[in-house]
């Protein structure tokens, strides 16, 4: 069992240390810093990494910067598309950050 999913397009920047952070809505932001998950991609919950978190911090869509971006891998612009198209009309979310700890050797990238 995962303990949280991330869209698959993102699966080769989380494993590569280049996305750090997730924005989610209020029913993931119940995760508690030094907690160890398991992630998975959401389209097949295939099990991909074990990340820990680092952080949980509520977060206004307007008060979003070019660090979050930076932490997402994207340009501010991008990243508010992202969630624009993920979470339509929302704008309070939960900054989760996190570090990789361990990579599953049965990904196919
Ligand atoms: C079911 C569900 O909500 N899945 C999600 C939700 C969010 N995200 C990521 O969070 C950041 C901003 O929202 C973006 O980089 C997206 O990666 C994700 O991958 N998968």
């Amino acid at each position: 069992m995962n303990d949280i999913t991330f869209f698959q397009r993102f699966e080769s920047d989380i494993v590569a240390g280049r996305k750090t952070i997730t924005l989610r809505d209020v029913s993931e932001s119940h995760f508690i810093p030094g907690q160890q998950l398991r992630v998975g991609r959401y389209e097949d919950d295939v099990y991909f990494c074990t990340i820990e978190v680092v952080s949980v911090t509520p977060v206004a869509l307007e008060k979003l910067t070019d660090e979050h971006a930076r932490q997402e891998n994207m340009t501010l612009p991008e990243l508010k598309e992202v969630i624009g198209e993920i979470y339509p009309g929302l704008t309070e979310l939960y900054a989760i950050v996190f570090r990789l700890l361990t990579k599953s050797d049965k990904r196919v990238l």
